[in-house]
């Protein structure tokens, strides 16, 4: 590659960032390190300048590329999107951002015929949904019925060895399941289905028994990058642990020990030291919150100690003055008075000049118990909110974000980036780059412009069926079978087509309602409301001002036996505010416990209120 790649000593950050030292000499220095930052530290924007670091300067050496695992496919995609922004798009065509299921499932679709027979998937094998689990299950001996959580217990077992699975180890159960899952049972009509976890341990295990596909990627990938370390389980480290471990490739983990709340879910406890131990990196410590004002900041820090972390002296951007940050304590009667409330003063906010989508919902669990009530006294102050389950996923999805381009480009003219956008993703999807003959191009140019013509004299609808047939014809126009070589979750049909089902009911009832094809756009994508969601949710997002609803002992119903995960949860909600944040609670609250609220068991958080002297009590 013909390039003038930067001096080291002369690189500094993209985009006028200022890194602390600490941050600077992660972004810099070629060693394994772990980088542990409370909320807001700017680990992502980290990696980010990391990525433009080792790419401008040839560090990570042409062609070589810069691996990075994520959890979740926005996550993901985020990361690729920062990089690609700070360092352009040429250079960021070296750096990969996937999630580890991705990661692993490349792996074993790739090289599976290195397996030996008795581990080795079928072509056809799909992701195994819960019931098909409990099917292979049932077909090996063992019936759970409605037994919901035996079935999690029992199933968390299966994946929980590495390969080869022997009764020395597991019991013969979880074997026979295993081969079900893995070979499918013909007699019984039951198609090959395997589980990500099951995914994740074939890909170590092919790693594991062969070198060659070890060096191979050694070869590829000379920095890793690992996203939300915290939250990495013992079947996702040791994929990473195989892959990298005793070679020349470099890893960069961030992460954050009070944030973690995926334990339920199998995050190892103990991932911080084992990586330290067997990668022998060094560790870095963040002293920045970027993100939240200095009397925010000063609430996170009273949480430490309960935390178990050591209280240190984190500083805040200088854009914010010392006085910045609000907090209010809301005390309802109920939950109509709540809703009153809440509703006037979001309306208030926003006449002040606040974003509709710089203001956020959170509540613990159970969006529609909490908020429905909220939602109906928003509209009737012309303020939407919505809750963003349906949507968060869904929006990430590559088809979502083509079609959503697409009919922005038929609705409106001059739409540079939406143009930009499509031109490059059909142009990757029918194999067109610039070292086609230059008619190719030019040819191919003018039939997306055409498309997109096509659409927009189409666009003039009065019936949803009309609207499904148009949406019919441009995924036609693309071809399904081209997503499917692209994008790996597309080669399940059913998956693809519910996702353009949902597009088309979803953007017809915001069509519906404004008659505006822009407007409707612009709603299905959050654009005009306000997102509502669980904190779970609400990880690594950011907003001016939370309301936290419903700060009472039934949304945290479990904190009596997992007070160090509801403590970092709750430490997740509180730290996604910039400016500010307002909790709730109100004594009577219809929930599928009992009406009567109360905050007994949770009642350190109202302590620490106190103790902070910040948070302003309101009573109504
Ligand atoms: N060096 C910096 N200077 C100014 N702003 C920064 C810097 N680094 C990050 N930010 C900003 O601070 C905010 C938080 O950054 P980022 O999302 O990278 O933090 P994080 O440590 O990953 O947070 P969390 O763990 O809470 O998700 C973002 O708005 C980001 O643009």
């Amino acid at each position: 590659m013909n390039r003038n790649w930067v001096d080291k000593e002369e690189w500094c950050p993209a985009d006028g960032f200022r890194l602390e030292a600490e941050a600077m000499d992660t972004v810099v220095n070629d060693k394994n390190t772990l980088v542990v930052a409370g909320p807001g530290a700017g680990k992502t924007e980290l990696l980010a300048q990391r990525a433009c670091f080792l790419l401008e300067t040839n560090t990570c050496r042409y062609p070589k590329k810069i691996l990075a695992i994520s959890f979740k496919k926005d996550a993901a995609d985020n990361l690729r999107e920062r990089v690609e922004l700070r360092c352009g798009k040429e250079l960021s065509l070296r750096f990969e951002s996937k999630t580890y299921d991705a990661f692993a499932k490349e792996i074993v679709d790739r090289f599976k015929n290195s397996l030996d027979e008795s581990y080795r998937p079928l072509n056809n094998y799909k992701i195994a949904e819960t019931k098909d689990i409990k099917r292979a299950f049932e077909i090996a001996g063992l019936n759970f019925g409605e037994n919901q959580t035996e079935f999690n217990r029992v199933g968390n077992i299966l994946s929980a060895n590495i390969l080869p699975l022997s009764t020395d180890c597991i019991a013969e159960i979880f074997i026979c399941t295993w081969n079900i899952l893995l070979k499918g049972s013909r007699n019984d009509n039951f198609e090959s289905s395997l589980t990500f976890e099951m995914i994740s341990r074939l890909a170590e295990y092919l790693i594991r028994t062969n070198r060659y596909i070890k060096k191979a990627i050694e070869m590829t990938y000379s920095h890793v990058f690992l996203d939300e370390f915290q939250d990495t389980t013992s079947i996702q480290y040791d994929l990473v642990k195989t892959c990298f471990f005793q070679t020349g490739t470099i890893i960069t983990a961030v992460g954050d020990s009070k944030q973690r709340i995926m334990l339920w879910a199998g995050a190892r406890k103990s991932i911080f030291s084992d990586f330290q131990n067997d990668f022998l990196s060094q560790k870095r410590t963040l002293m920045m919150n970027h993100r939240s004002a200095p009397r925010l900041v000063e609430i996170q820090k009273a949480m430490y100690n309960s935390l178990n972390e050591d209280i240190i002296d984190l500083k805040t951007n200088e854009k914010w003055n010392q006085e910045d940050g609000e907090a209010y304590l809301r005390l309802f009667e109920d939950y109509i008075k709540e809703a009153d409330v809440l509703s006037e003063e979001i309306d208030s906010l926003i006449s002040t000049g606040i974003k509709i989508n710089e203001i956020c919902i959170i509540v613990k669990q159970m969006v529609d118990v909490y908020s429905q009530e909220i939602i109906d006294k928003l509209a009737q102050h012309n303020i939407k909110a919505r809750n963003e389950a349906v949507y968060q996923d869904l929006l990430k999805e590559d088809v979502i974000k083509i079609l959503v381009s697409l009919f922005r480009l038929a609705s409106k003219d001059g739409m540079p980036d939406d143009w930009d956008y499509i031109y490059d993703i059909l142009c990757e999807l029918d194999g067109i780059d610039e070292s086609c003959n230059p008619q190719i191009i030019k040819d191919f140019i003018r039939k997306v412009e055409l498309m997109i013509n096509d659409t927009k004299k189409k666009l003039n609808i009065t019936y949803e069926e009309q609207f499904s047939d148009l949406v019919d014809y441009t995924i036609k126009y693309i071809s399904y079978e081209k997503f499917a070589s692209k994008f790996q979750q597309y080669k399940s049909r059913d998956y693809f087509d519910n996702l353009v089902e949902q597009f088309k009911r979803l953007v017809w009832i915001e069509y519906d309602e404004t008659k505006d094809w822009i407007k409707a756009i612009d709603n299905f994508e959050g654009k005009n409301s306000i997102p509502i969601m669980t904190i779970h949710k609400s990880k690594g997002l950011e907003y001016d001002t939370i309301f936290f609803v419903g700060l009472e002992d039934s949304a945290f119903w479990n904190f009596k036996n997992q007070p160090d995960e509801d403590r970092c949860t709750f430490f997740v909600a509180l730290s996604r505010a910039k400016r500010r944040i307002d909790f709730t609670f109100s004594s009577n609250r219809p929930t599928q416990f009992s009406s009567i609220q109360k905050h007994d068991c949770i009642n350190e958080f109202y302590e620490l209120f106190k103790d902070t002297g910040i948070v302003k009590k309101i009573e109504y």
